[in-house]
């Protein structure tokens, strides 16, 4: 089946008009959205993300540029249509300290029910299910104002999943919550993209759990560019090296991870069957300010460190050998040549 563009924005400038004053963030932006696929935007702080996720969810008008949301321009929706179609989690706008979370959670009918409306046996088997899924079931009764960020955040998710829209969008969904629970949301958030055939996006700094979830990338880089591909092409295409303007952090496409670019002089030759036991003693060398290099790529009078087991290390230095039988040993030789 293939499929369907839910939203799609064309040549989109985003950023701020007060009076005549005109701030541009982006300019030219090319993009759509499908249903059924999970899409993460990253970029450094200031980037332009959450001013981007308002512009799409009708929050602040594009610059210029043409959205269109399910075949129709964005703005032709009526407020009611909007909150029945687009679904929003943002991180700046949580005033419900005074609502359970249940009631909180049901809020999200609202484009149902009316203001005043009355929820049927289906909407509140809808809340229910909802508060479930996040992990809220057991909080429902409880105040909004005494929630942890983490639970706060799990709950607005639920009221956007009540809300029934077939686009997402979330600014940071992630940002307060421990490992298990970001996992979790984004396990969540993918498997109602997977499983409803939703469009969701969702900006973040957790680039690890991005680059494990998404389907597609949008990556906002520092010539003001968006990057927009699968996940896997723009990894491999080397664009995650163009989010930050540091060249003293790199992108390491192996370990799919952000490292400090080793600048070290001091070559070590790293003979190390293992992977973990590799990354550790990478991870231990560097830091301790040496460059590992292949077992055949040292100059003349390298020191060479053969790791065999977590306890079982020999580090050989002009001709003399010694073992360690622990990585702690092994600082405390490192430390004493300084
Ligand atoms: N109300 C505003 N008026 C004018 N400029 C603004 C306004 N809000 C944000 N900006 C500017 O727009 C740019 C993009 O900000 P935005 O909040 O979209 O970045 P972001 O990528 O979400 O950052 P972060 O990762 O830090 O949340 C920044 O330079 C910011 O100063």
């Amino acid at each position: 089946m293939g499929k369907q563009i839910v939203f799609e924005g064309e040549r989109i400038a985003t950023g701020y008009r007060q009076g005549k004053q005109l701030t541009e963030v982006h300019h030219g932006l090319d993009f759509s959205l499908s249903g059924g696929e999970l899409t993460c935007l990253l970029g450094c702080n200031g980037a332009g993300k959450s001013t981007l996720l308002r512009t799409l969810a009708g929050m602040q008008p594009p610059l210029s540029g043409r959205l269109e949301l399910m075949g129709r321009p964005l703005e032709a929706y009526s407020a009611h249509e909007r909150s029945k179609t687009i679904g929003v989690v943002l991180t700046d706008r949580m005033q419900a300290g005074g609502l359970t979370v249940y009631e909180l959670v049901a809020l999200g009918r609202q484009p149902y029910t009316g203001f005043f409306g009355r929820l049927t046996s289906a909407d509140k088997a809808l809340v229910w299910r909802a508060l479930e899924e996040v992990g809220m079931g057991g909080k429902a009764r409880r105040y909004v104002a005494e929630l942890s960020d983490g639970e706060r955040q799990k709950a607005m998710i639920a009221k956007v999943l009540v809300q029934e829209c077939p686009l997402i969008l979330l600014d940071e969904p992630t940002a307060f919550l421990d490992v298990e629970s970001r996992m979790e949301v984004m396990r969540l958030l993918r498997k109602l993209a997977v499983e409803e055939h939703k469009a969701v996006l969702l900006s973040t700094h957790d680039v690890d759990q991005a680059l494990a979830m998404s389907d597609r990338l949008w990556l906002m880089t520092q010539e003001r560019e968006m990057l927009c591909g699968t996940t896997e092409d723009l990894v491999l295409s080397g664009a995650m090296d163009r989010l930050f303007g540091s060249t003293s952090i790199r992108f390491d496409a192996v370990r799919g991870i952000y490292a400090p670019e080793n600048r070290n002089s001091r070559v070590v030759r790293l003979e190390v069957a293992d992977e973990a036991l590799r990354y550790w003693a990478q991870n231990l060398l560097v830091r301790h300010g040496f460059r590992p290099v292949a077992p055949d790529e040292g100059g003349e009078g390298a020191a060479s460190l053969a790791v065999i087991s977590p306890h079982d290390m020999v580090w050989t230095q002009n001709g003399t050998s010694s073992r360690f039988c622990s990585f702690a040993g092994l600082v405390e030789m490192l430390e004493g040549l300084k």
